[in-house]
């Protein structure tokens, strides 16, 4: 068995960033551009007022009285000489005309008929803005291995471009496995359970940026789980759920090696997510994860995702830990290191933290209740008020924006019930 931080290192090892595609700005987001991007211009192009109000040749004293020659919208030039003792009416954004170098704001002055006359002192070169002061051509804009955000869309469109090169998304294919599994629509039969595992890690796939490809349920037999698994090697990666423990009916793991795959390791010392398996088939790389549903999404949170990531070109490819203040006591008895879910909250003094309800592997609702990790050591022990390290799993609470409050009243005629061992509380209609 290995630690969760071995396992991360040999995958980050093998995982290397996919090809790049020139894609439509809009299609940019969130993903990581391989180049820099330089401005083929200046930002303003000429001289432009930063108020709306009047152009002149400054500096002006209070008194001053100029007479008003005309109007200049935004997008409109003029190179018309504008006199001493002239001004022109012009609005934000508008070029000044190259004879004046000053705007006074309508707040500064007294209109009388076709004259404005200053109600105060104003500095040459006041509310202009000059020609390259936002951006400067020739210079870079965005650097090479940049996210790019909202913003960085916004400066990709302010100097012109289109398209951007960024890295590909990983096509990322999903298999479940297993006979009790049906299918999302069906009502499950005694024994049997809908296949949830798909669906949270197709999403998880998307939510790191990849593009999911589900291929489905395979039975519980090596053939089976054979011909399924060759499907999705057309893919950048392969994840799969369940089968890769050590039941009589396991069969992933004979799988990956009936398909000639080489297995990186097998096991790792962390709870939930043991028997999560890393290989490679023809050189793509093979996720196995247990099956359990909050089992799955844990060990996709410490190892796929980073490796999306990464295929993506990201530098930064772990989620982001915080130190919080823990509320309650939590003792780790087991032998392996355990990641509680836990539910942070950002408050004036710092991050506070509460345990996630029940904390069984197959237990969603810690996940759903919860948005971090709390990784406590075997033998570990935390007392309340404690500083405890925490990973954030999702991107409100890296802001403290979300507050989880599930005892809020439903709608009108709905009660609000406990799960039978008080993990979450839901609604449900009378
Ligand atoms: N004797 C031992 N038994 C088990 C061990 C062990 O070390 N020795 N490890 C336990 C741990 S830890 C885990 S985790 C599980 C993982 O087992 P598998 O990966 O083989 O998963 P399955 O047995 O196929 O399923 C486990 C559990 O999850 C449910 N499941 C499976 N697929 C889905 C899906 N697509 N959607 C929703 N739920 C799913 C399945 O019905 C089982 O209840 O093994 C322990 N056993
Ligand atoms: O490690 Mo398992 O993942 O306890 O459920």
């Amino acid at each position: 068995m290995i630690s969760i931080e071995h396992a991360q290192q040999l995958i980050m090892d093998r995982i290397s960033p996919l090809e790049i595609e020139n894609a439509p700005i809009l299609q940019g987001l969130n993903r990581v551009t391989p180049e820099n991007h330089i401005s083929p211009w200046d930002i303003p192009l000429v001289a432009s007022s930063a108020m709306d109000g009047y152009a002149f040749a400054g500096p002006g004293l209070s008194g001053d009285s100029m007479k008003v020659k005309g109007m200049l919208p935004a997008g409109q030039y003029c190179d018309e000489p504008i006199l001493p003792e002239e001004a022109m009416k012009i609005m934000t954004g508008a070029p000044v005309p190259p004879s004046c170098d000053t705007v006074v704001p309508f707040e500064d002055v007294v209109v009388k008929g076709d004259r404005i006359c200053l109600s105060k002192e104003v500095k040459r070169g006041a509310n202009v803005r000059c020609p390259g002061e936002n951006v400067c051509r020739d210079s870079v804009v965005i650097h090479r291995g940049s996210v790019l955000r909202p913003a960085e869309i916004g400066m990709l469109a302010t100097i012109g471009k289109t398209t951007v090169p960024v890295f590909r998304r990983p096509k990322v294919a999903i298999l479940s496995t297993g006979d009790e599994l049906q299918d999302l629509g069906s009502t499950p039969l005694p024994g049997k359970i809908i296949n949830s595992n798909s669906y949270s890690l197709a999403t998880q796939v998307q939510d790191a940026g990849g593009e999911a490809l589900l291929l489905g349920v395979s039975n519980d037999t090596q053939e089976a789980t054979c011909e399924k698994m060759k499907e999705g090697l057309n893919a950048d990666f392969l994840v799969i759920s369940g089968g890769v423990s050590v039941g009589d009916r396991d069969y992933v793991k004979p799988a990956i090696e009936q398909l000639g795959g080489e297995i990186l390791f097998w096991k790792v010392d962390m709870k939930p997510g043991k028997p999560v398996a890393f290989a490679e088939i023809q050189g793509i790389p093979i996720f196995a994860l247990p099956g359990n549903p909050t089992a799955a999404m844990v060990a996709f949170e410490l190892f796929v995702r980073p490796a999306l990531l990464k295929a993506m070109g990201n530098r930064r490819v772990f989620r982001p830990k915080v130190i919080a203040t823990i509320k309650e006591k939590l003792i780790n008895k087991r032998e392996r290191p355990h990641l509680v879910r836990g539910i942070v909250k950002l408050l004036g003094k710092g991050y506070e933290v509460s345990i996630a309800g029940n904390q069984g592997s197959d237990r969603i609702a810690s996940l759903v209740e919860g948005n971090c990790l709390i990784q406590i050591e075997s033998a570990g022990a935390f007392a309340p008020g404690d500083k405890v390290e925490v990973m954030l799993l999702d991107r409100g609470f890296e802001m403290g924006l979300v507050d989880h409050d599930f005892s809020c009243d439903g709608p009108k005629g709905s009660q609000v019930v406990r799960a039978k061992d008080s993990s979450l509380r839901f609604r449900m209609s009378s």
